[in-house]
């Protein structure tokens, strides 16, 4: 199978349990909840995304033609300074289940890489992925109902948190909504983990530190 990839680059993970930890991020063309158009935004399940993730002409990014080649293009952006020991990738998208598959995770695994996936939820996680990140959409169903962190975007209209807890997750957070309402949004954020202690914020330090 061969893979469109928006684009592939290195920064720190700037959200949840993994954040701070330098990352090749490897985002994926594409996503089943919209099409990246602004113009069909309002209509879309999901109408907050913060993402680009049309095309493959970001940084290092095109169709690849199998596992191998973008196994290749993920070890080339880790770079050879960098202590192999820690390799460390988050596939994301657009939604990486569309693409992300056993054979890709198997390329990686064999070039020794720690596998996060930041995912919508509405595929299942293929084997072998070592980071499980699920964000589930009003509007659309959850498939993956465990994993390593649930981080609900928040408010999101009809999505109640205390829906999710009962699910396999080892941490929830509640990570404030970016758009023109931000500010206020966090205050909601921030007093609904206070009064809901089992929900930790998760703010997206990458945008306050301005790194991708
Ligand atoms: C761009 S999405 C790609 C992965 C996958 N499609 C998903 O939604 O989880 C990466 C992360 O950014 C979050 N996100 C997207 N738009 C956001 C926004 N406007 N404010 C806060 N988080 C946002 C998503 O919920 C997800 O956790
Ligand atoms: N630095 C950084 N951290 C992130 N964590 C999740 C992101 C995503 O878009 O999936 C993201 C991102 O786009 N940049
Ligand atoms: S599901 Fe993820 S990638 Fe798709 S539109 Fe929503 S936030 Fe963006
Ligand atoms: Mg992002």
């Amino acid at each position: 199978m061969s893979y469109a990839v928006k684009e592939i680059f290195l920064t720190l993970q700037g959200e949840g349990g993994q954040i701070g930890r330098t990352s090749v991020f490897c985002r994926f063309t594409g996503c089943n909840l919209w099409s990246g158009q602004e113009a069909d935004r309002k209509d879309a399940v999901c109408q907050f995304c913060d993402t680009n993730f049309v095309g493959m002409d970001g940084e290092n990014g095109g169709r690849f033609p199998d596992a191998q080649s973008l196994a290749n293009a993920i070890e080339a952006c880790w770079g050879t300074i960098r202590d192999p020991k820690q390799r460390f990738v988050v596939f994301t998208g657009g939604e990486p289940l569309l693409q992300l598959d056993k054979v890709l995770i198997e390329a990686i695994k064999q070039k020794g890489f720690y596998i996060a996936v930041e995912t919508n939820g509405t595929l299942p996680v293929p084997q072998g992925v070592d980071w499980i990140c699920v964000s589930p959409k009003a509007g659309a169903e959850l498939i993956q109902i465990s994993g390593d962190e649930l981080k609900l975007i928040y408010p999101q209209e009809g999505l109640d948190p205390h829906r999710f807890t009962s699910l396999d997750f080892t941490t929830f957070r509640l990570q404030p909504k970016d758009d023109m309402n931000k500010t206020e949004h966090i205050k909601k954020a921030i007093k609904y983990c206070q009064e809901h202690p089992l929900w930790h914020l998760s703010l997206q330090t990458h945008k306050l530190i301005g790194i991708p």
